[in-house]
């Protein structure tokens, strides 16, 4: 091509140019346009980081420079002056979400994450943020995630769409300081606790997990509630349906309910290696046939609460008490090979709450607001006085209802989760479309197993069978 034709087409180019910009230009418009308030100061945020960050790194000493020059200078440098040394700065990508900018930097020699870090209050302060955190998730690069708002602080509600979860007991909670999606897996998970003050969101959590599981026909729900008297009244009220057994506070028949689970766990026991081939419902999943049990104790110290007296009515609640404490802590104990997850929820998180031989065998502990520190340790350890940050007492202002932390036994330290509000018409909804799949998990191993005698331990069962 001569040099005539390159000049004859370069109108053509430049036209073809301004056309992708002005294509990009509207794109960028429409995505503006369409977005929420939050999301386009994040926008504008996220042009402000990347326009500012070629003056701003050397000023955090996140840049180098390099003295040697390369081929290309040194076949160019016709005189006999040294070449200038050249400052490089980290690449910077940079997203957006309504919380904020996610931004992707290469590292240098001398600035790698550790650098970074030590620069997040500096970055904070410069790109407008509440909060900045520095990870690496490859090497050669970090991530920075920097919060304009703290996620802790912006209720969400949750609306769950029916649908069957992708993934068998993954609990979905909410976002974590940094707006990032927290979930646990409870697979082989026996026991979960949920501690906190009145009114600061318990029953909501649990909620959205009986929403989130309910249209999977491998989950079976019961609930004992001791604030309640009957299934009509309380938090669970629309929920029901999809449970296959409720008890209120009446402890006498959330003794026999809970006696009926621990024989269900028994029977489980002496019929999984003939049903499922295996002594781990784990190692198999969950199925129709075999399905996750979630028992659920909320208000459970009305269960286990030490009654003190000497006439004889005192006398037969203290028994009864003492008897749900063993049954219960039979259900955490040896339940999770079986499938039976026990959740159970209270006021304060205190031994006579919970009795600690149950609560200490629950691997997760999650706490909204707590009064005294006390009570903080009671619901998630001793640590939790090293992590004050993340210490529930922190959390007793009402921006903060709906505020979690949470405590893994496999991970060190504490995660604060904003965890979203679920409506009663949402979950009455869900539990309606749901309510045919609602079975007696025991109905279904004797429909497995016609002749199976339920009462008769299974191998190396020793607990011995419940008093009728
Ligand atoms: N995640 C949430 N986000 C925002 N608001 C919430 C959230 N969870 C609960 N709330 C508000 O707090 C109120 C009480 O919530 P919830 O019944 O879940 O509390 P609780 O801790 O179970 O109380 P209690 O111990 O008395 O049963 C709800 O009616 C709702 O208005």
């Amino acid at each position: 091509m001569s040099v005539q034709e390159v000049f004859g087409i370069a109108p053509l180019v430049v036209q073809l140019g301004l056309a992708v910009m002005a294509v990009w230009a509207v794109v960028w418009v429409v995505r503006y346009v369409r977005a929420d308030a939050m999301t386009r100061q994040s926008i504008r945020q996220a042009v402000r980081v990347r326009w500012g960050w070629r003056r701003l790194a050397p000023m955090l000493k996140l840049s180098v420079t390099d003295k040697t020059p390369t081929a290309l200078a040194s076949m160019a440098n016709t005189t006999n002056r040294p070449v200038k040394p050249r400052v490089l700065i980290p690449a910077l990508k940079v997203r957006h979400d309504a919380y904020g900018v996610i931004a992707r930097a290469t590292c240098l020699p001398r600035v790698g994450l550790e650098q970074f870090q030590k620069a997040a209050p500096h970055l904070a302060d410069a790109w407008g943020c509440t909060r900045v955190a520095v990870t690496q998730d490859k090497p050669g690069q970090v991530v920075i995630r920097g919060v304009r708002l703290d996620p802790l602080k912006i209720p969400t509600e949750h609306h769950p769409t029916g649908e069957v979860p992708d993934e068998i007991a993954r609990w979905d909670l909410g976002v974590d300081e940094y707006a990032q999606p927290v979930s646990v897996d409870l697979t082989q998970v026996p026991g979960v606790t949920v501690a906190g003050l009145p009114g600061f969101g318990k029953t909501s959590l649990i909620n959205r997990l009986i929403c989130d599981w309910a249209p999977s026909p491998t989950v079976q729900f019961v609930c004992a509630d001791g604030k309640v008297s009957t299934a009509r009244e309380g938090d669970y009220a629309h929920l029901v349906k999809r449970m296959f057994a409720f008890v209120g506070d009446d402890l006498e028949e959330a003794n026999a309910l809970f006696r009926r689970l621990v024989d269900l766990r028994r029977a489980r026991v002496s019929a999984a290696e003939r049903v499922l081939g295996v002594q781990s419902m784990w190692e198999v999943g969950p199925s129709a046939t075999w399905p996750l049990v979630v028992v659920i104790i909320d208000e459970a110290h009305t269960y286990f609460r030490d009654h003190k007296g000497s006439d004889p009515k005192t006398k037969k609640l203290a028994a009864l008490a003492a008897e749900n404490a063993r049954l219960v802590e039979d259900l955490v104990k040896k339940g999770r090979s079986t499938g039976i997850l026990t959740i159970l929820a209270t006021q304060k998180s205190t031994g006579d709450a919970i009795p600690t031989f149950i609560r200490d065998v629950c691997p997760i502990g999650l706490s909204f607001a707590q009064k005294t520190a006390e009570a903080a340790v009671a619901a998630l350890g001793e640590d939790i006085r090293e992590w004050p940050d993340a210490n529930p007492i922190n959390l007793q202002d009402r921006s903060y209802v709906g505020v979690v932390s949470m405590n893994h036994q496999s991970q060190p330290g504490f995660t604060r989760i904003r965890t979203p509000y679920v409506s009663g018409r949402d979950s009455a909804a869900i539990a309606e479309q749901t309510a045919h799949l609602t079975a007696d998990p025991a109905d279904l191993l004797a429909a497995c197993l016609p002749g199976l005698d339920l009462t008769k331990p299974g191998p190396g069962d020793t607990t011995p069978p419940m008093a009728a």
